[in-house]
């Protein structure tokens, strides 16, 4: 047998002595990273704290100097033709464990601040109050039928005088648009009879047996569908693809939308949840996730003629979370086209809510398949919308929900131009004599509605 090769024995040798000694060196490297970094990473922990707990503080120190004014089941409610409101959701539990700081507060009569962190130059903290004042501001102890009451309600007595009522939920992704729309979540699971969808179902059918209606011979039928990336899916048929067409009367058809009559609020439950389950499971769209897709839950009110013609609809809808319209900077072709697609609805629909707001003959409705889709909502006298923006409390979130209340804010906007008065105000100048100011202006068409909470 051939003695080993002495040379090749040391080659192996060294292979096998080489990693040793770079396990050895990434030993130590990773010991030194260790026993700078642990420090390091302490250092900026214990200073994120301090910085939070100073921001805390601060807030704190605020709320106490503040006047709240909580909204009330006695308050009365009013109807506008456009009603903007805001409302505050809870701490969630990961913001909780994360002891992320609530940087919004709702002191009530339709104003809510946000206090946001700064630091100036010299590395002294400050926060940046920034006040915003809408026709209703509900904040994270109000309940769905609490918020109900004072945005859909008056749209669904609306309805009933033949308007085309439209109630918009709007906000980030997590901001409550379902769990207001919907109902409360148990878990995983929603509890459909605590949403705005359900108490409007619910009023529809005590009001078609009122008196003041039931001579009106009307019949309620739901449709439920959600536009993704510019498609319509039929919620109720299994997410069918549907078109949107226009009739040689310019009236804006999905055509082969399914359209159920309902007998009973519980009909509309067993919809809803229909719809919800379709929406979630996601089968023939490309959207695994909700909050890139806008839902709309109608009701429609038709005569009980031959014809079976129209009355009027109530259109709720669940809109995309509105930071996905922002996500530029993705490299995926399909969420840019995505994020172009929210954006271009989100922008059309506040252009056409404020064309409304200004009684404009030209509403820009062509700009997107949701606002075509939506175009009885934003024409004619009778037009009634609402515009709810939910907002996340947590300080992370606090870009975003400047962002949602510049979006309403705008909105609002046209009717202070209208109207001739200032609405938004300097924080020097917050006194609750300025919420007064929105409510006197509405007034002047105001229907006071009776409460039947
Ligand atoms: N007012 C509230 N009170 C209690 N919990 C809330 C409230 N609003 C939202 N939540 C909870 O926050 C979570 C996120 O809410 P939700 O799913 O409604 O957000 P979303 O805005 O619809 O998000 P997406 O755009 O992803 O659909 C849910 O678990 C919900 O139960």
């Amino acid at each position: 047998m051939a003695a080993p090769d002495s040379s090749k024995a040391s080659k192996r040798m060294s292979v096998v002595i080489k990693p040793a000694t770079q396990g050895k060196r990434g030993k130590v490297i990773i010991y030194i990273f260790l026993i700078i970094f642990l420090p390091l990473q302490t250092v900026f922990l214990k200073k994120k704290f301090l910085t939070d707990n100073k921001f805390y503080e601060m807030v704190q120190d605020f709320r106490e100097t503040l006047e709240s004014v909580p909204l009330s089941l006695t308050d009365m409610v009013e109807t506008h033709r456009i009603c903007v409101c805001v409302r505050k959701r809870p701490l969630n539990k990961l913001e909780e464990t994360r002891k992320d700081i609530d940087v919004i507060s709702i002191p009530g009569n339709g104003s809510l601040l946000v206090h946001e962190p700064k630091q100036k130059v010299d590395l002294t903290k400050y926060l940046e109050n920034q006040a915003f004042q809408f026709d209703y501001s509900f904040d994270e102890t109000t309940t769905n039928e609490v918020v109900y009451r004072f945005t859909a309600k008056p749209l669904v007595y609306a309805a009933f005088e033949g308007s085309m009522a439209t109630c918009f939920a709007y906000g980030q992704t997590g901001s409550g648009k379902t769990h207001t729309m919907g109902g409360d979540f148990r878990g995983k699971n929603q509890n459909s009879s605590t949403g705005i969808y359900y108490f409007a179902a619910r009023d529809v059918f005590s009001l078609l047996s009122h008196r003041k209606y039931s001579h009106l011979n009307l019949s309620p039928y739901v449709s439920f569908f959600e536009i993704y990336n510019s498609k319509v899916y039929d919620l109720l048929n299994d997410k069918a693809k549907l078109r949107v067409l226009e009739d040689e009367r310019q009236q804006m058809q999905v055509v082969g939308l399914e359209e159920v009559f309902v007998s009973e609020a519980e009909d509309v439950i067993k919809l809803i949840e229909l719809g919800s389950a379709c929406r979630t499971s996601g089968q023939t769209s490309a959207n695994a996730n909700s909050s890139r897709s806008h839902a709309v839950l109608q009701i429609a009110l038709r005569r009980n003629d031959r014809a079976g013609t129209l009355y009027s609809k109530f259109s709720l809808v669940d809109l995309a979370g509105n930071e996905r319209g922002q996500d530029v900077n993705s490299n995926d072709r399909n969420t840019l086209n995505e994020t172009a697609e929210i954006n271009t609805s989100l922008l059309a629909l506040k252009e056409c809510i404020r064309s409304l707001g200004q009684n404009k003959d030209h509403i820009p409705f062509r700009m997107s398949t949701l606002t075509r889709v939506l175009r009885d909502s934003f024409i004619g006298e009778k037009s009634k919308t609402c515009m709810i923006a939910m907002v996340s409390p947590s300080m992370a979130s606090c870009d975003y929900t400047l962002n949602t209340l510049r979006y309403i804010k705008e909105i609002v906007c046209i009717k202070e131009i209208n109207i001739g008065l200032g609405l938004d105000f300097d924080f020097g100048n917050f006194s609750p004599e300025h919420n007064a100011t929105r409510s006197e202006i509405d007034g002047l068409d105001m229907l006071i509605l009776p409460h039947n909470g």
